[in-house]
């Protein structure tokens, strides 16, 4: 397992935000983070990022507490990309996605064809090449997504971590992006409201409520008509398609 969480507890105050979560990703693989608003799926990404420190247990990288990994090395390993990136005023998109190398430049050091490549690869992959020089400002919500995505690939991280990715985008956008961290085999971690394309691009899911784990394992296995009504308050059926994939239809 890449990363691993074990028994993480988080309070802000007297209330406990994040209870007992433990989970283990296979690396390479898309886990699904699934639960209402407020369930603590931000929170959840944070903890795992190195962003904040849990006030019990601990999130390990093969097998090393990342509170023992130094800030530059976790940067060069971990990317995050958060639910509302902001970002500097008056850049181009092309200094937004070079940001994404920090981690991996020497202080003093040049600006290496490696370097370079990273950020044409990953302005590419979020289908942005065509918007380098254009400011950060005039950008569209979904476009300004697809940068930061792109800054956080630009990092050539092993673990992604990314915090409701589809907001803003239009549905082709998100269909592509999905399918994209699907492909990249990194270990990524993503925050998802959307329950069908949970299921259609994560190989596992985990499904938080008021800050505990109460159901994980393949999108079968979770994504029941029980939890549905349960945890989202909502009735469903299953359909499957000619291809036997199975979609849920909200009554
Ligand atoms: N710094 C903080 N101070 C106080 N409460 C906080 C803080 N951070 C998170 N919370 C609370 O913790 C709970 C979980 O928040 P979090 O943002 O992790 O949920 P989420 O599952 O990502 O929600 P959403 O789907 O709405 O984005 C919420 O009730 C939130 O108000």
């Amino acid at each position: 397992m890449s990363i691993r969480a074990e028994n993480l507890i988080w309070r802000v105050g007297r209330k406990t935000i994040l209870d007992d979560v433990s989970l283990a990703v296979e690396p390479g693989s898309v886990l699904g983070l699934l639960g209402p608003n407020g369930s603590g799926k931000s929170s959840l990404l944070r903890l795992l990022a190195g962003l904040r420190r849990p006030h019990a247990g601990r999130v390990t990288l093969d097998g090393t507490d990342i509170a023992r990994i130094r800030r530059r090395d976790l940067a060069r390993r971990v990317a995050l990309v958060h639910q509302h990136a902001a970002t500097e005023l008056n850049v181009t998109v092309e200094e937004v996605v070079t940001l994404g190398r920090t981690p991996h430049r020497a202080p003093l050091a040049g600006w290496t064809a490696a370097d370079a490549a990273a950020v044409e690869t990953a302005l590419a992959q979020v289908g942005m090449s065509g918007f380098r020089r254009q400011g950060w400002q005039s950008l569209s919500g979904g476009e300004r997504q697809r940068v930061q995505i792109a800054r956080a690939l630009a990092q050539e991280p092993r673990e992604l971590f990314l915090d409701e990715p589809t907001n803003h985008l239009d549905i082709q956008h998100q269909l592509e992006l999905l399918r994209l961290i699907s492909r990249l085999r990194l270990t990524s971690i993503v925050a998802l409201h959307d329950l069908n394309h949970a299921a259609m691009f994560c190989d596992r899911l985990v499904v938080l409520d008021q800050g505990r784990i109460i159901s994980h394992g393949t999108p079968d296995e979770v994504l029941t008509p029980d939890l549905l009504r349960d945890v989202f308050k909502v009735d469903c059926h299953f359909h499957r398609d000619d291809e036997g994939r199975r979609h849920i239809l909200f009554r």
